[in-house]
């Protein structure tokens, strides 16, 4: 394997499309989101129209949750929820075929927290529903937190809009595919390097199941790294300040009929400092059919194609599944 470390991941100025002199601008962009998602399935955003402030109240807000006694985390343990939402402890979420699934400590370390879309009643189990919330003041969670997946939403349709584009398509498509969409955030915290075993993962390899991942890291904390297929080698990704990482799952990659990447990624912190993420995973509506190729016989919808995956993790109590699939 190549220890060459000098590739490093495209930076997309989004600002372009987003407020574009002439229609060259807009077609730039397009362009450059396509050349780097069949290359890399990841990139870097800049210009992406996300206040700084408005990452950095969300920063703080996940210094604030993962602050409370882990007794009062463990009250919303995500685990008891329906819609997924809520806490998770180190290691609930491991995947089957993961290398320890079977080990009795925890084989991913890092503690998350789940909103989604806010829905008063649950429907379609496991997809629309209410959020939990944690017993801290508005301004301390609730407040910058939900601005933030408000921001972040609309970039995460964004993306989509483009990616439809680089594939010849108009981005009228995305009214029905964004109707009702299924946009879930994972709030992240990796702990120090000191306090993992030997052997622990921040994250494990693995790619990303559905649609449009809009990842923010704090600034200076790196530790994740992408698999490029071509050269067989894990690639650092940078974390800077106001740039996001963007990557396309598994779903994207299937109906984009391999155009696009969902690439395997991993997360190792090995600085002595915590690390905190937050992913927005933007899936579309989940009674909605494959827009990056209208003409695709195959008309299953993105909650069948979830169901499908969420059905092989063990976060998932086997009533919930069965439910969903019942849907
Ligand atoms: O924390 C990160 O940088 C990446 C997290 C990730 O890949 C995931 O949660 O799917
Ligand atoms: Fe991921």
């Amino acid at each position: 394997m190549s220890t060459d470390n000098s590739i490093v991941l495209p930076v997309v100025d989004l600002s372009g499309y987003l407020h574009p002199t002439s229609p060259a601008d807009k077609a730039r962009v397009i362009a450059e989101v396509r050349e780097a998602c069949s290359e890399y399935g990841f990139f870097q955003v800049k210009g992406h129209g996300v206040p700084l402030d408005m990452q950095k109240a969300l920063l703080q807000s996940l210094r604030n949750l993962f602050s409370l006694p882990q007794e009062e985390k463990l009250k919303l343990s995500f685990l008891n929820n329906p819609c997924r939402r809520g806490y998770e402890a180190s290691g609930m979420s491991v995947r089957e075929g993961d290398a320890m699934a079977d080990s009795k400590e925890p084989f991913w370390v890092q503690k998350a927290f789940y909103i989604g879309r806010e829905d008063p009643v649950i429907e379609r189990p496991g997809f629309y529903g209410p959020n939990v919330w944690p017993d801290l003041a508005e301004e301390d969670f609730h407040g910058p937190v939900w601005e933030y997946y408000q921001a972040t939403d609309k970039l995460g349709k964004m993306i989509w809009e483009i990616l439809l584009q680089g594939l010849g398509h108009p981005p009228s498509l995305m009214e029905a595919f964004s109707k009702r969409p299924f946009v879930q955030m994972k709030m992240i915290r990796y702990p120090p390097a000191s306090a993992t075993l030997p052997g622990q993962y921040g994250v494990g390899a693995h790619t990303d199941f559905g649609g449009v991942t809009v990842l923010l890291q704090e600034a200076g904390r790196e530790g994740l790294e992408v698999w490029h297929e071509g050269r067989q080698e894990w690639l650092p990704v940078p974390a800077m300040e106001n740039m996001y990482i963007i990557n396309c799952g598994d779903m994207i990659q299937n109906w984009s009929g391999g155009q696009y990447k969902s690439a395997k990624h991993r997360v190792i912190n090995k600085s002595d400092h915590e690390r905190l993420s937050c992913a927005t995973f933007w899936h579309g509506d989940v009674g909605a059919s494959n827009p990056l190729n209208p003409s695709d016989p195959d008309r299953e919808t993105v909650g069948q194609l979830l169901v499908k995956r969420f059905g092989r993790q063990f976060s998932l109590s086997k009533t919930v599944v069965e439910q969903v699939r019942a849907s």
